[in-house]
């Protein structure tokens, strides 16, 4: 069981605890508010062993991050007199999480919300930073607000029930990590494959750990995401979402933020930042942990994704570049010449 705070500029301290049971935490959660709704997908609802909080299951994946989603959870707090002195609870993978941190942000103008994630991607990524959101005219989190929650609790016995499939996406984001900003935090994932095909336990902690404390410092440094720092964990994200668009969500976010990253590393190397061994490293790893998909999606619709990117300003794109394993800089690149890349070096468009 580890613990660590981080500061938010709105919400002063947020606590995040990894590898505490969820139903302890949150009945100690109980005696700050008046009431609480927990929402959570039907998959995951039989998981949780916590009565005290009415439920209101939501779908899930990207098909379930939408505003459909955002005004149904409002309709059923105010069925159940949730009110501002009350909590919303998500319990899930990271598209309930973003989708109820965006409920909370705007109901009432604004109610706390407790993060439980249940998906490894969750885990080391998306419970934590306060990015609320859904998408919109097939684009990822269009809409969207920066909420912190008021508390994250990482409860590994969700690890257990998790399909393969499902449970090594989260990996990719810990790859990202430690590729822009943590030499120690990649080399040990990739020197740990096996134990993490095996679903250790104690490594799983310390991989968790390590990101979600990598993640706080990024997030205290660059909260509202306008200093050009906080842009260091959209890595791979540019080409990544595009791919997700692309192809109707038919990838999942982990697999598409790994290969974004292949793809943008290798543009990396053509415009002479980034070490060229680092798009074999990341290929390598990505491949022994089966989060390579093959796919081929339409150019002009990645291609379109990528144009409406929110790191786009004006004609320019601020993009992170990772120069050496666990270094990065910010370099603004050319809407029409990124793209001009991205068709000549991203081998998942057609
Ligand atoms: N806000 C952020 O900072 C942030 C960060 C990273 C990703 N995201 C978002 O998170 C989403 C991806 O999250 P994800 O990979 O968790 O996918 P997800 O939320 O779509 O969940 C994946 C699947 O896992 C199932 N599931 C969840 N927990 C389970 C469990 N314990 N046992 C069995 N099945 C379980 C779900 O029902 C779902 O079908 C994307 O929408 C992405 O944009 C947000
Ligand atoms: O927290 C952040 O900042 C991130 O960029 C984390 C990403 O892993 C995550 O996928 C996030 O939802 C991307 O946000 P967006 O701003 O690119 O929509
Ligand atoms: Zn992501």
């Amino acid at each position: 069981m580890r613990s660590f705070t981080y500061r938010s500029r709105c919400s002063g301290e947020v606590r995040v605890l990894v590898n505490y049971p969820h139903a302890d935490e949150l009945s100690k959660l109980l005696d700050k508010y008046t009431s609480c709704m927990i929402i959570t997908p039907s998959s995951v609802s039989s998981l949780v062993n916590f009565s005290k909080c009415p439920r209101i299951i939501i779908k899930d994946g990207e098909e379930g991050k939408g505003i459909e989603t955002v005004l149904n959870i409002i309709k059923q707090s105010m069925d159940n007199s949730l009110d501002r002195s009350g909590v919303m609870i998500g319990i899930g993978g990271g598209s309930t999480l973003d989708v109820t941190g965006f409920a909370a942000a705007v109901y009432m103008r604004g109610v706390d919300y407790v993060n439980v994630p249940t998906t490894t991607l969750a885990m080391v990524d998306a419970a934590l930073g306060g990015k609320t959101g859904v998408n919109a005219a097939g684009l990822k989190n269009i809409i969207g607000v920066v909420k912190q929650p008021s508390e994250i609790i990482v409860d590994l016995a969700f690890i257990k029930s998790l399909p393969a499939s499902n449970y090594l996406d989260g990996f990719a984001e810990v790859l990202k990590y430690g590729v822009t900003m943590d030499k120690g935090l990649f080399d040990k994932l990739s020197s740990n494959v096996d134990k993490v095909m095996n679903r250790d336990e104690g490594l799983l902690e310390d991989l968790i750990y390590g990101s979600l404390v990598n993640k706080a410092h990024v997030v205290e440094a660059d909260e509202y995401d306008t200093l050009g720092i906080r842009i260091v964990l959209n890595y791979g994200h540019t080409i990544g979402h595009a791919l997700e668009s692309a192809s109707g969500f038919s990838i999942s976010h982990g697999k598409a933020v790994g290969l974004g990253m292949i793809c943008e590393s290798t543009i990396g190397v053509k415009l002479g930042y980034t070490n060229p061994d680092i798009p074999g490293y990341l290929t390598e790893s990505l491949s022994e942990l089966n989060l390579i998909q093959s796919i081929k999606v339409n150019a002009d619709s990645a291609l379109r994704a990528i144009t409406g990117d929110k790191k786009r300003n004006g004609g320019f794109l601020n993009l992170p570049i990772v120069t050496e394993l666990g270094d990065w800089v910010k370099v603004r690149v050319k809407v029409d010449e990124y793209l001009r890349l991205v068709k000549e070096s991203c081998m998942y468009l057609a």
